[in-house]
């Protein structure tokens, strides 16, 4: 599970070159582009998941950094350049997952909670009775729930000994992945620089979505101390130079959260243009402008990016929990496939899903519903069903939760969807990208380069230090690589349909209110 990966190096010419950090929920990874936004090299290790107990996820930010620095050699000794040919640095992160750390010694005082995790469930439940669900969706364009940072931060504070007394004294430091690998990357304890950006921000449950502010009555209202908070920047611009380590001297120059990177790199600048991302979990973000969509059907409303000074794009989003997890689930805890891709050959040995449906709602479900009282079901099971039905509904769940986010997307933006631009490791499965395009009655688009993550961070950056003009340049670089279009009967899809939203009734109201 831990073992570096790389892959291909190239004859791309001489650089520069940029360089993209995505440190995300499974792995960690650079990859060094080139100017024609071509992946010269991958460096990529896995770290640890950590499980205490059901329903919590955390992950070691000491093991994380230690990867990053790995990696990043890693990619530069793949690509067979040094750092004085990078021209900078870009970042992009898994979001939300929360960590709070000593100033002074760089130690963090806990793991990090994993967006995943679902510790905070109960507070979430108190606040939203106290403060009220509205009050914070109002500000913040986000549904109280887990997943999000700000009742993380609060239960470290309430939970670690003495830190609360800590971090009111300003010696500890709040950071979503992007704060942790920028702070370290400039020097940490030596001077780091304690910054985060619009996009990471915006997922905090902390800051207001209309003046980019970490918001005073919100942090009050979870009892969290300004003096842990970073400063809030653009996604776009130089916040420091590289301090000590084989970068040392580069400037980091973009900071964007993943499914924000992807947008970005799926050239998505266009008002009505969405892409879908398909890793742990999976993220549909469609670009709303410059002003943000309340959504009234269970998508969240965040921060697309901001480039430098310019205004900021807002984003609506819907995202998905469990998608890719599953498939490691089915891999690592039911021993069912030896590898994520075995699950396409498991699945294509039978013709359908012998009528099983899978809802994974292993941390609740998130779009469109937003209930952390759902835990994961198999309906429709009877003695018929193979391990290979199984792995088809694994597959089709992915497919069926898209489908109910882009009409939800339809509904919020009055955007109809002509085609879906796809990226992230699940888009090497091709019948799940067959079914995708089946289920949403659309056709799907993977574009050359399908690690749009790295690759938006690395636009970004790259945007902050003149080494790409404008984002027409950008765009100038995406081509497609892949379509798929839909095959299915309307009547069977509809039928279908219906089967996966029952099933998905039959995941709800599992936990008790006091569990
Ligand atoms: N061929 C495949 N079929 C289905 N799932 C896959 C396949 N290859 C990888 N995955 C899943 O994709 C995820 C990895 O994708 P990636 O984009 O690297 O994720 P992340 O950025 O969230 O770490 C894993 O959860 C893995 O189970
Ligand atoms: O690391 P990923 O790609 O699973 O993305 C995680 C998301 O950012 C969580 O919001």
């Amino acid at each position: 599970m831990t073992d570096p990966h790389t892959t291909g190096t190239s004859s791309h010419g001489h650089g520069p070159f940029i360089a993209a950090i995505d440190q995300g929920t499974t792995s960690s990874r650079c990859i060094v582009f080139d100017k024609d936004g071509r992946i010269v090299s991958v460096h990529q290790k896995e770290h640890e998941q950590i499980f205490p107990k059901p329903g919590w996820v955390e992950h070691d930010a000491v093991e994380i950094w230690t990867n990053v620095q790995e990696v990043v050699a890693g990619a530069l000794d793949k690509a067979g350049i040094t750092a004085a040919d990078v021209k900078a640095i870009g970042i992009t992160n898994q979001r939300e997952t929360t960590l709070l750390w000593d100033k002074k010694t760089g130690e963090p005082v806990h793991n990090a909670i994993v967006w995943q995790d679902t510790r905070t469930d109960a507070l979430c439940k108190e606040l939203g009775r106290n403060v009220g669900q509205d009050r914070f969706r109002r500000e913040t364009g986000l549904p109280l729930a887990s997943y999000f940072s700000g009742p993380k931060v609060r239960w470290l504070l309430d939970n670690v000994e003495g830190l609360r007394e800590r971090a009111e004294r300003g010696e500890i430091l709040f950071g979503t992945m992007d704060s942790w690998v920028i702070w370290n990357l400039t020097g940490g304890t030596e001077g780091g620089v304690h910054v985060t950006d619009v996009t990471n921000a915006s997922r905090t449950m902390l800051m207001n979505l209309y003046t980019m502010k970490w918001d005073d009555k919100i942090l009050a209202s979870m009892e969290i101390p300004a003096a842990v908070l970073p400063e809030i920047r653009s996604s776009s611009e130089v916040y420091g130079l590289a301090k000590g380590g084989i970068l040392d001297g580069i400037p980091v120059a973009s900071a964007l959260g993943d499914q924000q990177a992807a947008l970005f790199g799926q050239t998505c600048f266009a008002e009505g243009e969405a892409k879908s991302t398909y890793g742990t979990g999976t993220f549909m973000l469609m670009n709303t402008g410059e002003t943000p969509v309340n959504s009234y059907n269970g998508l969240l409303t965040t921060v697309g990016y901001r480039i430098g000074d310019q205004k900021a794009v807002y984003a609506l989003e819907g995202s998905i929990a469990v998608t890719g997890s599953l498939v490691q689930w089915m891999r690592d805890q039911m021993g069912l496939i030896n590898s994520a891709a075995e699950i396409e050959t498991l699945a294509l040995s039978v013709e359908d899903n012998g009528g099983a449906y899978f809802v994974p709602a292993f941390s609740g479900l998130f779009a469109p519903y937003w209930r952390s009282d759902a835990r994961g079901v198999i309906a429709g099971l009877t003695r018929y069903v193979t391990k290979a039905h199984i792995a088809r509904a694994v597959l089709e769940a992915t497919a069926w939760q898209t489908r109910e986010i882009t009409d939800a997307m339809t509904k919020d933006s009055g955007v109809e969807l002509t085609a879906l631009k796809v990226d992230g490791g699940m888009t090497s499965n091709n019948l799940l990208m067959q079914t995708l395009s089946d289920f949403l009655d659309a056709p799907v688009v993977r574009p050359m380069v399908a690690e749009t993550t790295c690759l938006g961070a690395a636009y970004a950056a790259g945007l902050a230090v003149g080494f790409w003009p404008d984002t027409d340049a950008l765009r100038a670089n995406w081509r497609r690589a892949a379509e798929w279009t839909p095959r299915m009967d309307a009547e069977q899809r509809e039928r279908e349909y219906k089967n996966w939203l029952k099933a998905v009734e039959r995941s709800m109201g599992w936990l008790e209110e006091e569990e």
